[in-house]
């Protein structure tokens, strides 16, 4: 019989300082990885003050940026696909999402300019801001929160490694000699939304997300084993932690990404910030999975067939199984990671792909814009 989970488990990240409590959390985070994909962490070393001034800014960017503003600062302007993305342009599984965001990433020049071979090599450059005085301090708020999540990331992905007993510098090699550029988003789901879709099921692309779920309201949704739905409620002081394909592929499928979704909030507008913790760009993952433990594949096989909206496959050869899962992940076993995640970007934002990736564009969309962009 398949293991299985009715609520995401919650990992106390203070048992990691100390000597006699390390390998409880190593225990806990081996479950978590192999069974759920999904966990609370409490007790995080990112400061509360940090974390409650980066909550407050998401209602007011939406709220107090002039429309002027967010349309200076829109995705479509950016060839590294940062900035503001308007409510009702992203669908998910055939649906709207019900949804407007702001993505930004850590901070990093310009590497590589128009015209350059390979193509995602100008993924990587600088995000766009509003205007400080339209809303003081959001940016250096903002750039010490990617930097110190992405630190707490990395502590994360040597514990990862030593719960799937790799060796510490296991997950090295997906590290950039000038360092990952990693990615955030914040998120507003309104209330009284048109459907229920805040957003539909997916999962999410890179080694670990770390979500900040910055008000009370729920919505959050992670697909058990069996393909039921499990709430994941707002738990202040804590971060929800997922497992993205990559770390799947690369762990063979020992770590699950696990599907999820958001529906729309009943009561009040709905705020979250995901930090995706991205790999280096020019790794084939296809030439880069990592030999596994026996009892780590034994783990993975004990879980037997799972149920999902979204297909996943780890219960058999990876590459096989990569070409059966979501549409944006199936490359991973010939392409760079960097070349995944642009054809990701351009499914999802197909404007900002006919702007600054017209080659590819014409590839991936050779009838032209389609009526609305769809990654997953
Ligand atoms: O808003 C949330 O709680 C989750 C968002 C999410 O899953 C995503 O953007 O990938
Ligand atoms: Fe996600």
């Amino acid at each position: 019989m398949a293991t299985n989970f009715s609520s995401v488990p919650m990992l106390d990240y203070s048992l990691v300082s100390a000597a006699s409590t390390r390998a409880a959390f190593v225990c806990s985070l081996q479950s978590a990885l192999t069974t759920t994909g999904f966990f609370y962490l409490t007790s995080h070393p990112v400061p509360a003050e940090l974390v409650a001034s980066v909550a407050a800014y998401a209602p007011r960017f939406f709220a107090e940026l002039p429309e002027e503003e967010k349309q200076r600062i829109r995705m479509v302007e950016s060839p590294h696909f940062f900035g503001y993305t308007g409510f009702g342009t992203e669908w998910t599984k055939g649906r709207v999402d019900q949804r407007e965001q702001f993505d930004f990433g850590t901070e990093c020049e310009e590497r590589a300019g128009e015209g350059v071979v390979p193509a995602y090599k100008r993924l990587w450059g600088p995000s766009q801001w509003p205007e400080e005085g339209l809303l003081p301090g959001f940016r250096t708020t903002l750039a010490s929160y990617i930097a110190q999540v992405s630190q707490l990331g990395d502590e994360l992905m040597v514990l990862v490694a030593e719960a799937l007993g790799l060796p510490a510098d296991a997950f090295s090699k997906f590290t950039e000699e000038r360092g990952n550029v990693h990615r955030g988003k914040i998120i507003k789901y309104p209330v009284g939304a048109d459907s229920d879709q805040g957003v539909g099921p997916h999962f999410d692309g890179g080694f670990l997300t770390l979500l900040l779920q910055a008000s009370e309201h729920r919505g959050l949704q992670v697909q058990n084993l069996g393909g039921e739905w499990i709430d994941a409620p707002p738990v202040p002081g804590t971060f929800v932690v997922n497992i993205g394909k990559a770390l799947e592929a690369v762990t063979q499928g020992v770590a699950i990404a696990t599907s999820h979704r958001v529906l729309s909030p009943a009561s009040g507008a709905r705020y979250s910030i995901p930090f995706f913790q991205m790999i280096a760009q020019d790794v084939v993952i296809g030439k880069s999975v990592l030999a596994m433990p026996v009892e780590m594949l034994a783990l993975r096989d004990a879980r037997g067939k799972v149920a999902s909206d979204c297909e996943p496959s780890y219960h058999v050869l990876w590459r096989v199984l990569m070409k059966r899962a979501a549409v944006n992940y199936a490359e991973y076993g010939e392409l760079a990671a960097g070349q995944v995640m642009l054809i990701g970007r351009i499914k999802s934002h197909p404007d900002v792909g006919q702007r600054h990736y017209p080659q590819l564009f014409h590839q991936l969309f050779p009838d032209g814009l389609p009526a609305h962009g769809s990654a997953y």
